[in-house]
């Protein structure tokens, strides 16, 4: 995506001043509440006017002051996903899905098919169903999936899962990054959650009153003193999804395993309201994560996953480990003399550890 954006907006007392230039073909806008990010994607999308300045996208201009340029939101070809799905009620899923694919009667061209995007977002189950009897995180799938049928050029997101209950958010965003890595829509996703955004994009804008105060990875943003002091309070969160196995009455747990990976089990407190079988999703926070160079015998943490390092970024007090695990990438947050002592660096063979009360159902 070339995104180019230089713009003022003044909307009561709050001034968005913002300037950036975006070349990757993801960027997650990341920022506390009240910095602006809403009122950004606004004007990104063409649904408030700025008062100056420009956007430019993939070499048309949207909107320049100057020029008097204001490209209307229907016709800029940006498809807007919202925290809430805004779906037609009393509509199937299906009437709504082909209510994106339709602009006054006429069915767009995609390089991908409806059926394409049913089977991307699992929703094929739902089709004749009525989206009032979905649940959230089903409901946003399908308002994904009408915004990706009306063949954007840009997928511009706005706490897309902000709004559901936390044990729905990990439906969505797995499917996110695949619809990314498939589809190859360049996507702009808003979060006042850093963890969120990693799982698409480690592509970061960040904000503050109103400004752009760092535009880089993740990687590079720590590394800047500057921009560091702008992420310190972000906590990282891993979600883990698992397959329940099997509950041990006698251990007290329950055995869950790794769809992609059946082979490695992971042990959480026993839940026997989980059916076998049944997907859920778990957090595990960065900092719970114990490395280690070997597997450990005689310990009492249960859970185990071999991994190799992927990355190491450094703060000034801490070093977030990226890590391919058989259970998809974790971070895992330690401090430098620990690297140090373990000798951790990209390619190095680590043990990931975690204990089973560690883990949250998410
Ligand atoms: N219509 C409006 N009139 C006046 N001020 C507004 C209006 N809309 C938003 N604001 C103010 O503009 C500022 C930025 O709001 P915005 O919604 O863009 O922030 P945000 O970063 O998206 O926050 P959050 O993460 O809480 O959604 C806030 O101080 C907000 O109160």
């Amino acid at each position: 995506m070339k995104l180019d954006v230089d713009i003022y907006l003044k909307q009561g007392r709050f001034l968005l001043d913002a300037q950036f230039k975006c070349f990757e073909s993801a960027l997650g806008i990341f920022g506390p509440s009240g910095c602006g990010k809403s009122t950004l994607f606004r004007a990104l999308a063409g649904l408030v006017r700025p008062d100056g300045g420009h956007i430019i996208l993939g070499g048309q201009t949207l909107f320049d002051a100057s020029r008097r340029v204001f490209v209307p939101p229907h016709r800029r070809h940006i498809g807007l996903v919202f925290q809430d799905a805004r779906l037609f009620p009393h509509w199937s899923v299906e009437q709504n899905l082909r209510a994106g694919e339709c602009v006054k009667g006429r069915t767009l061209d995609r390089p991908y098919s409806f059926d394409d995007i049913v089977e991307l977002l699992n929703i094929g189950h739902l089709i004749h169903r009525a989206v009032d009897d979905l649940s959230g995180g089903e409901k946003q799938r399908i308002a994904i999936g009408r915004t990706l049928l009306s063949n954007p050029r840009l997928m511009l997101m706005d706490e897309p899962v902000s709004g559901l209950d936390v044990s729905l958010k990990s439906q969505i965003l797995p499917f996110l990054a695949q619809v990314h890595q498939s589809l190859k829509i360049p996507t702009v996703l808003i979060s006042h959650d850093l963890g969120e955004i990693l799982q698409l994009t480690d592509q970061l804008l960040l904000m503050r009153e109103g400004s752009v105060v760092g535009n880089n990875t993740l990687d590079q943003l720590v590394r800047n003193p500057a921009t560091l002091s702008e992420l310190k309070g972000a906590d990282l969160t891993n979600m883990i999804r698992v397959r329940v196995r099997k509950h041990d009455e006698t251990k007290g747990i329950t055995l869950l395993e790794v769809p992609r990976n059946p082979d490695y089990t992971i042990e959480m407190k026993r839940d026997s309201g989980l059916e076998p079988g049944r997907e859920i999703s778990l957090g595990i926070a960065a900092n719970q994560i114990v490395l280690a160079t070997q597997r450990m015998g005689s310990i009492s943490i249960r859970n185990q996953l071999p991994g190799s390092v992927l990355k190491i970024i450094h703060t000034d007090d801490r070093s977030i480990c990226h890590i391919e695990t058989p259970a998809g990438i974790l971070f895992a947050e330690i401090t430098p003399g620990t690297e140090q002592e373990l000798g951790l660096c990209e390619g190095s063979a680590t043990w990931v550890l975690f204990k089973g009360l560690s883990i949250e159902r998410i």
